[in-house]
């Protein structure tokens, strides 16, 4: 344990549904493996507090990062995780005209997707993606390739010298695709494979991990499917696919797969709906659907401005959590047109809302809303837990990684006005409730009215991956 870090100020987490856990005047100390060591509030001196936990340490050994000075509207927040983002997508952010899922696809998505077979443009988009996602504090990303193997390995690279958390899922799809942008069982079983083993073998960096994904039960035949359940089981993957987005979808897949109950009963039957498979959109689910994924322990991601902007509709989170049902929020470029989590959950809370204005019994009503402190929930524990990843990264405990932003209100470029009586005073100890109220309206203000200008730092396993040190 030679490096040692300590980080001083005010942390803020939401280790449950719905509540806001805030830390005022506390050092946290991590390891050089980026392991959260001692949490200690009311701290009076960060270095002495790292001394104290390991005797061995000599001051020259500790680093300081300590936020006092601002701590009226600056804090640690965990990293936002991303349950489901086509890095591949990114150059289409914001272009998808009146489209809907599958014309958008034809028209604006495979034409795209099967260009990055070209390693240069590849490499210009997925380092361009890295950019902008670690700027927004996105420490951990569950990632969509391509159908192809090398630019995918690429994309693994770029994360682990970027230093994020990622899964790469190279996506798979042997039918009903265009003839330009397909491949045959047996290619696409030689190409995960290849993808699978480049990174458990060659990139060894444990914060990158391949995910299985098929890429919805539509292109992918019932042999490829099965073919995919089995690898996910005997090599302990994750899968991540999309489940009930769009009408016409859900028509296609009854008319594929006429023998299964539901679309979730397709995946179910191809043993792709395990405990680490992640379920994006989700919004037209029966009653058997939502228990059958309930009883799988699979978790769904919750893409809001992709349902909006293509016009798939909208996923009734509150359900979800009501079954018990894990929930993480998912960018879902270019379904989505914005990078940043933080935009997403915002997007979230309104849908809810929208949801709530179409149900009459008020009680229903102000139960279906999402909050400001369950939309940061699901945008990181919550996200956490989607990617079966819940004792690692999601919140400050002791043992975790350290994967956090650290948020400026005041950034010097920020849009956020914060005014002098709504800064939180935590100098004065015996008004620290009163101070925990200003917070939470900070937190608001955050959600509402900052972006990126307001994510100074990111760390991922303690170590600062935005703005990067690396020339
Ligand atoms: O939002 C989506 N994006 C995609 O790329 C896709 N492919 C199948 N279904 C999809 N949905
Ligand atoms: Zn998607």
């Amino acid at each position: 344990m030679s490096r040692f870090t300590v980080f001083f100020g005010t942390f803020v987490d939401t280790p449950t549904l719905g509540h806001l856990r805030i830390r005022p005047r506390t050092s946290l100390g991590v390891s050089s493996d980026g392991t959260i060591r001692f949490i200690k509030p009311e701290s009076k001196n960060p270095l002495q507090d790292a001394q104290d936990f390991d005797k061995s340490l000599n001051s020259w050994e500790i680093t300081v990062v300590d936020t006092l000075e601002r701590q009226g509207s600056t804090f640690f927040f965990p990293g936002f995780i991303d349950t489901h983002v086509h890095a591949s997508q990114y150059p289409n952010a914001g272009i998808f005209g009146s489209s809907t899922l599958l014309d958008w696809l034809e028209k604006y998505t495979f034409p795209l997707e099967a260009g990055l077979k070209d390693l240069e443009s590849a490499r210009k988009i997925y380092d361009r993606v890295l950019d902008k996602t670690l700027a927004h504090g996105t420490t951990t990303a569950s990632y969509y390739t391509t159908i192809d193997a090398d630019s995918s390995n690429l994309m693994a690279e770029i994360c682990a010298k970027r230093g994020q958390r990622a899964f790469i899922g190279k996506v798979c799809m042997d039918q009903n695709s265009p003839e330009y942008y397909i491949e045959t069982l047996s290619e696409c079983q030689h190409s995960l494979q290849k993808v699978v083993n480049y990174i458990r073998n060659d990139l060894k960096d444990d914060k990158i991990k391949p995910i299985v994904t098929p890429r919805f039960a539509p292109t992918c035949s019932s042999d490829l499917m099965a073919w995919l359940g089995k690898t996910a089981s005997e090599q302990e993957l994750h899968i991540q696919t999309h489940l009930s987005e769009n009408k016409k979808e859900l028509k296609w897949v009854g008319e594929l797969f006429p023998d299964s109950d539901s679309y979730t009963h397709v995946y179910d039957a191809h043993n792709l709906l395990t405990d680490k498979t992640v379920l994006a959109h989700c919004i037209h689910l029966s009653d058997e659907e939502l228990e059958l994924i309930k009883e799988r322990k699979s978790g769904v991601s919750h893409c809001p401005i992709s349902n909006s902007s293509i016009t798939s509709g909208e996923c009734q989170v509150r359900r979800f959590l009501d079954h018990n049902i894990k929930v993480g929020l998912g960018t879902d470029l270019s379904g989505g047109f914005d990078v940043s989590i933080l935009c997403t959950a915002r997007q979230a809370l309104l849908v809810s809302r929208h949801l709530a204005m179409k149900e009459h019994d008020t009680e229903r009503q102000e139960h279906i809303k999402l909050s400001v402190n369950d939309v940061l929930y699901l945008s990181t524990f919550g996200g956490a837990e989607v990617m079966d990843m819940d004792l690692q990264v999601g919140s400050f405990e002791v043992g975790k990684q350290f994967d956090t932003q650290l948020i400026d209100l005041e950034s010097a470029d920020s849009r956020v006005d914060v005014f002098e009586w709504q800064h939180a005073k935590w100098d004065k100890e015996d008004q620290d409730e009163a101070n925990k109220g200003l917070f939470e309206d900070l937190l608001a203000k955050w959600l509402f009215t900052g972006d990126d200008r307001n994510t100074i730092r990111v760390w991922v396993a303690g170590k600062q991956v935005f703005p990067s040190l690396c020339s």
